[in-house]
C-alpha cells in the first residue's frame, strides 16, 4: 500500500480490545443507517454491503460490481470502489463501539474489476492515537485470497453524536441506535 505519513500510525498506536457490547466474532455487523449509501436496505441504489467480523477484530464483506457501477464500459468507476472500502472501514472501526467519519481516504487501484465480479473486501484498524484511528482494507477478485484489485488506508476521527445532530439528523440515527446516547 502506497500510504502517506496522514494514515501511518505513530510509534505506539495500538488497536484497543473491543469493548463490552461491541459485536462478538462471528456476528453480522448489520447496517449502521437504512438510507446508507454504503450498506442501507432502504437504498435503492446503494451498495448493500453486508458485512460480518469473523475474530472481532477485522471485517468482511463482498461487494458484485453491477451495470450501475461502471465508469469505463463494463469496468468499476474508481469512486465507487473507494466508497466500498470507506464503508467496509466505517464498519471496521464501529468495532470499537465509537462515532468516527472519516477524515482522510487513500486508494491504490492495482487491477481493473470487471462488472460481474466478486470483490472479496476486508478491513482492520493498525491502531488507534487519541481520535484518531488508522484503517487499512483490501478488495480481492473473486476469493478470500483471490489478487487483490484495490487496497485503502485511511484516518478515521472520532466525533460525538453531536457531530450529526449539528450537522444532520440525529433522529435518525438515534432510531436505529438505541445503543448510541448524544450524553452518555
Ligand atoms: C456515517 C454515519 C455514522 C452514524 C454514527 C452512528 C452510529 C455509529 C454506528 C455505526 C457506524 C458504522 C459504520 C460506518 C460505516 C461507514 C461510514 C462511512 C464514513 C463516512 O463516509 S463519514 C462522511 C465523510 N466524512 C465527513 O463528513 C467528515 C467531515 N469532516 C469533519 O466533520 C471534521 O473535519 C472532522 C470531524 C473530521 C474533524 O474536525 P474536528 O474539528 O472535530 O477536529 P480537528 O479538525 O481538530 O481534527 C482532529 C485531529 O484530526 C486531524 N485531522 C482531521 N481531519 C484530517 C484530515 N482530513 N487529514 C489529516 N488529519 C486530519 C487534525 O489535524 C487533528 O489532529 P491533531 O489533534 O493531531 O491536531
Amino acid at each position: 500500500m502506497t500510504r502517506s505519513s496522514l494514515t501511518t500510525p505513530p510509534p505506539g498506536a495500538a488497536a484497543p480490545a473491543p469493548p463490552p457490547g461491541a459485536p462478538l466474532p462471528g456476528a453480522a455487523l448489520g447496517s449502521h443507517y437504512g438510507h446508507c449509501f454504503g450498506c442501507g436496505t432502504e437504498h435503492p441504489t446503494g451498495l448493500h454491503l453486508t458485512a460480518r467480523t469473523p475474530d472481532g477484530a477485522t471485517v468482511e464483506a463482498e461487494f458484485t460490481v453491477g451495470e450501475a457501477h461502471q465508469g469505463a464500459p463494463k469496468l468499476a468507476h474508481g469512486g465507487v470502489l473507494a466508497a466500498a472500502m470507506d464503508e467496509v472501514i466505517g464498519m471496521s472501526v464501529y468495532l470499537f463501539h465509537k462515532p468516527y467519519v472519516t477524515g482522510r481516504l487513500e486508494t491504490d487501484y492495482l487491477l481493473p474489476v470487471p462488472v460481474g465480479t466478486t470483490l472479496h473486501l476486508r478491513a482492520w484498524c493498525n491502531g488507534i492515537s487519541g481520535r484518531k484511528a488508522y484503517l487499512e482494507a483490501e478488495g480481492r477478485i473473486g476469493a478470500p485470497d483471490g489478487p487483490v484489485a484495490v487496497r485503502a488506508a485511511a484516518l478515521f476521527i472520532e466525533v460525538s453524536m453531536e457531530h450529526f445532530a449539528e450537522h444532520g439528523d440525529l433522529a435518525a440515527i438515534a432510531a436505529e441506535h438505541q445503543d448510541f446516547e448524544v450524553n452518555p
